[in-house]
């Protein structure tokens, strides 16, 4: 990404945001409240179209955000964005047939059992503590195993057992090859990422 500028109702919000991240790296994004690191992950996203710079995400332009392969990245948003009134069990299902996985059932069981949601299959995502909510959210986020994979905020909250779970599946989808940019105020996570982009002002300052 190069001079990335991203604008709301005619506010910049970024500007000059650029960085480099390969496949198997972890970029962060850090930074005030209201910096604008959220709008940059969903540049990336294919969901907010830049105003000025250039880049590619995943060999695609991204200001023809449209282009973007949305279906080869993973989204983890601050908010949970499943269901609240369905279960952990049907919104993983919905969301790998969405996707157009080979075997949604087969490939929903086996993510549950190793994130251990396999008691929580049958509970609604509203009725689940904040922490398993964010676990059954990252399982939904990574069941297509994109090779790049967003992050907002994803251990915000967690205690330090989940933490440190969460902490051990990252390294493993780095380890894997895959590509993630998180956004993070955690030093521990921090140190674990190839690079940190401190934003200030909707400025992104290498750390
Ligand atoms: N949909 C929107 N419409 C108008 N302004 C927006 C919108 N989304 C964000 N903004 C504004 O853009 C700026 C950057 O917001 P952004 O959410 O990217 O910051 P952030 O660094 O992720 O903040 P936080 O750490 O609080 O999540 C803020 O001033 C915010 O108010």
């Amino acid at each position: 990404m190069r001079d990335l500028a991203a604008r709301y109702r005619g506010r910049t919000v970024i500007r000059g945001v650029s960085f480099v991240l390969r496949a198997g790296e972890r970029l962060a994004l850090t930074g005030a409240n209201g910096s604008g690191k959220t709008t940059t992950l969903r540049m990336l996203a294919g969901l907010v179209a830049p105003v000025a710079g250039s880049g590619h995400v995943l060999g695609a332009d991204v200001r023809r955000f449209r282009a973007i392969p949305r279906g080869r990245i993973g989204y983890m948003p601050q908010t949970i964005g499943l269901y609240p009134e369905l279960d952990v069990w049907t919104n993983l299902l919905f969301r790998a047939r969405v996707l157009g996985l080979a075997d949604p059932a087969g490939v929903v069981a086996r993510a549950l059992d190793s994130h251990g949601l396999g008691d929580h299959a049958r509970t609604r995502v509203g009725h689940l503590s904040g922490g398993w909510a964010r676990r059954a959210q990252w399982v939904a986020s990574v069941l297509h195993r994109p090779p790049l994979l967003l992050l907002d905020e994803p251990t915000a909250g967690l205690d330090s057992a989940t933490h440190g779970e969460f902490r051990s599946w990252l390294d493993r989808f780095a380890a894997d090859g895959h590509a993630i940019v998180l956004i993070t105020h955690n030093a521990v996570d921090l140190a674990t990422c190839d690079r940190v982009l401190h934003f200030r002002d909707g400025r992104a300052d290498p750390v």
